[in-house]
């Protein structure tokens, strides 16, 4: 006989089971009352008023002789019933509305988004006492009065489901097949979205009770004689101290389910809302073992052939992650504009980091935020850049508002520079996170919304998430707040990770450190990224190839080892003799560059770097020189001699790195 491996699922359903007993017990003793039941629980019988429990009233009589007992179970009856009714009508309306809301999006979902806030943030047995009050007590009335406000969660839960998968490959999938808007949400968004308001609903079993027992107590529930736990406390109060076993099984009774009912919620949350960033990691995405090796090239600048968005590039040197084509971008400047970026073209392949190296004021930070709508509103931006390629590829450059709350935060997620600028100081690191999965659409309940938010915590690399998460931003050192910026980039799952200079305020060791925590994003998640940088050391560390900006237009692009080991343009070298080698004897003094950095694309007729180029000739000048292909194809350097080409005619190969 073989001793199978212990099944932890099986494990996980028994503790659940386990836990739901007394609201299993309370569906089956509501359902079985009038088999289960010993007496009417409205029989009046003066002479056995307040005996105490015997075999023959097991929990005693109340002061009209009713048996406490039949009243019990009669009480979960009616629970049931109002419960169910109140569940049944909630569940569905908020389901409908939140579905509809999160599908239609723009202004439909911005007028539902309110409403529910409203709703929400209304005190519910206020609204449920102003219902009553105005239509008086009765079933009836109770189901209206706990369903209009117990609705408002399912619908902002499924709304924020259904909204997550709008843009999904597979919604652009059904609409292009021509399926119609009733059989999109009735079949392929309302059954994934009623799973997280089920679970929901197992926790608001719980607060239905106790809102019934809560009004019945209060004498605008059910009415008298029937028998209702509520109803049971009042009458059981006067006598708290002679006859205990009148308002304790109630008290015990409505306990037991409201705990019940919070526990299971918990429980089932924690599985729903296990964080599928871990899921990411699986075999089709994985960078190591036998999967291919995505493309290496992963910067071009021409053709400039834009993949239009909806058009399906299957084979992996087509696919690209994000497609940059002739991106310019301008600010206003003493009433003319002024180009800061020009006709720039890059792209990421899947799993690949992709850098933009320069020096400050070449364009980089411009160049990486343009497409996600993240620069100063007065910032004029032209060109495509398509997220994605096939039925899910997107447009980045000019969509509504709207649809960038859909990309940003999403399919996209951003960490910037300055970590202290991003994090509130009044707020802690987890309610950051959590605020991040909200937004994300993958936020629950309160505590579940945390525990995804300590797994993000730890895959940004900070070892002790729930102390973190309890932590202020003044509290934790830079490095760790920007782990914790990249746990909040990461939790909408994203394809794409823009970084913005991500190290440049760290100290040496912990910048090797987060460098670290980048690469393992890459290498285990098959995350791709954008890396804005000025350092090259950084670069070498990190990227698979790296755009050179000057002046606001790439001159050298490429495969890392192509550009670091056989560069093209002069600007490159010069950035490459600026860094510390390992082996360097101290007090090595570092070339650096003369003159100043230029300013913008338009400021020279020909080469923007050739006032500061030792290369320079009166061709330069005069001449804007194109991004040519070098040896191989993707490495390209814009610059008339290509010192780096050792076969050019005029080629001065000595000079190149
Ligand atoms: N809001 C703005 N209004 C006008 N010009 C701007 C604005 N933001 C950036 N610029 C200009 O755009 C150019 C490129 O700036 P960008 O921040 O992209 O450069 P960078 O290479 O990332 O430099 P750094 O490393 O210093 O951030 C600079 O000349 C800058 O002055």
């Amino acid at each position: 006989m073989t001793g199978g491996p212990r099944d932890p699922a099986g494990r996980v359903w028994v503790r659940a089971v386990l836990v739901a007993m007394p609201l299993i017990l309370f569906a089956i003793v509501g359902v079985l009352a009038p088999v289960l039941a010993p007496a009417d629980p409205t029989a009046n019988d003066l002479a056995a008023g307040l005996l105490p429990p015997s075999p023959e009233h097991v929990l005693g009589t109340d002061q009209l002789g009713r048996d406490q007992l039949s009243r019990l179970l009669y009480g979960a009856q009616i629970s049931l019933a109002v419960t169910s009714a109140v569940l049944a009508v909630s569940l569905t309306a908020g389901a409908a509305i939140g579905a509809v809301a999160g599908y239609l999006g723009g202004w439909a979902d911005r007028v539902v988004s309110r409403v529910i806030d409203v709703v929400v943030s209304l005190p519910g047995m206020l609204v449920a006492l102003a219902v009553i009050g105005v239509r008086g007590p009765g079933v009836e009335n109770l189901v209206l009065a706990l369903s209009l406000w117990s609705w408002a969660p399912y619908a902002r839960i499924a709304r924020a489901r259904v909204a997550g998968m709008r843009g999904s490959p597979h919604l652009d999938a059904l609409r292009l097949l021509g399926a119609g808007r009733g059989r999109v949400i009735g079949r392929h968004l309302l059954p994934p979205a009623l799973a997280p308001c089920l679970v929901y609903a197992s926790t608001d079993v719980g607060t239905i009770v106790l809102g019934v027992a809560t009004l019945s107590f209060l004498g605008l529930g059910v009415a008298p004689p029937h028998a209702e736990w509520g109803q049971m406390l009042i009458e059981g109060r006067p006598f708290l101290a002679s006859a205990w076993w009148l308002a304790y099984p109630p008290g015990i009774a409505i306990t037991a389910v409201v705990f019940a009912s919070n526990l299971l919620g918990e429980r089932l949350a924690a599985g729903e809302e296990r964080p599928s960033v871990l899921r990411m990691v699986r075999p089709g995405r994985a960078r190591s073992g036998q999967t291919p090796e995505p493309a290496r090239a992963a910067v071009t600048a021409e053709p400039p052939a834009p993949i239009p968005p909806g058009s399906a590039h299957g084979s992996p040197e087509h696919q690209t992650v994000l497609l940059v084509r002739d991106l310019s971008v301008s600010y206003p400047d003493r009433g003319e504009r002024r180009r800061v970026v020009a006709g720039m073209s890059y792209e990421v392949r899947p799993g690949q980091i992709l850098a933009l190296v320069g020096e400050t004021g070449s364009g980089k930070t411009t160049a990486a935020l343009a497409p996600f709508g993240l620069l100063d509103p007065d910032a004029r931006v032209t060109g495509s850049a398509v997220l994605g390629t096939g039925p899910g590829a997107r447009q980045l450059v000019g969509p509504a508002p709207g649809e960038r709350r859909q990309i940003n935060g999403r399919r996209v997620g951003v960490v910037f520079q300055d970590s202290a600028a991003v994090l509130n100081p009044l707020r802690t690191i987890g309610a950051h996170v959590d605020e991040a999965v909200r937004n994300a659409g993958r936020g629950g309940r309160r505590a579940a919304t945390r525990r995804v938010s300590e797994e993000l915590l730890r895959l940004a690399g900070l070892p002790d998430p729930a102390a973190v998460a309890r932590a202020s931003p003044h509290q934790l050192s830079g490095g760790m707040r920007q782990r914790a910026q990249i746990a909040m980039a990461l939790a909408g799952e994203p394809e794409l990770l823009v970084a913005d200079e991500p190290t440049s305020a760290l100290d040496v060791t912990v910048q090797a450190q987060l460098l670290a925590v980048l690469a393992r994003l890459r290498d285990e998640l098959a995350m791709s990224m954008v890396i804005v940088s000025h350092d090259l050391a950084v670069v070498a560390r990190l990227a698979d190839s790296v755009a050179v900006m000057y002046a606001g237009r790439i001159v050298e692009s490429g495969p890392l080892a192509a550009v670091i080991n056989n560069c093209d343009h002069p600007y490159t070298r010069g950035l490459l003799d600026a860094v510390p080698r390992p082996g360097t004897a101290p007090g090595t003094r570092f070339r650096t560059m003369p003159g100043q950095a230029g300013t913008g694309p338009d400021d020279a007729e020909g080469c923007g770097f050739a006032p500061r180029c030792p290369l320079a000739t009166a061709a330069c000048v005069h001449e804007p020189p194109a991004l040519e292909t070098l040896v191989r194809a993707a490495h390209r350097s814009a610059c008339l001699h290509h010192p780096g080409r050792p076969a050019a005619a005029g080629g001065r190969g000595a000079d190149s790195c």
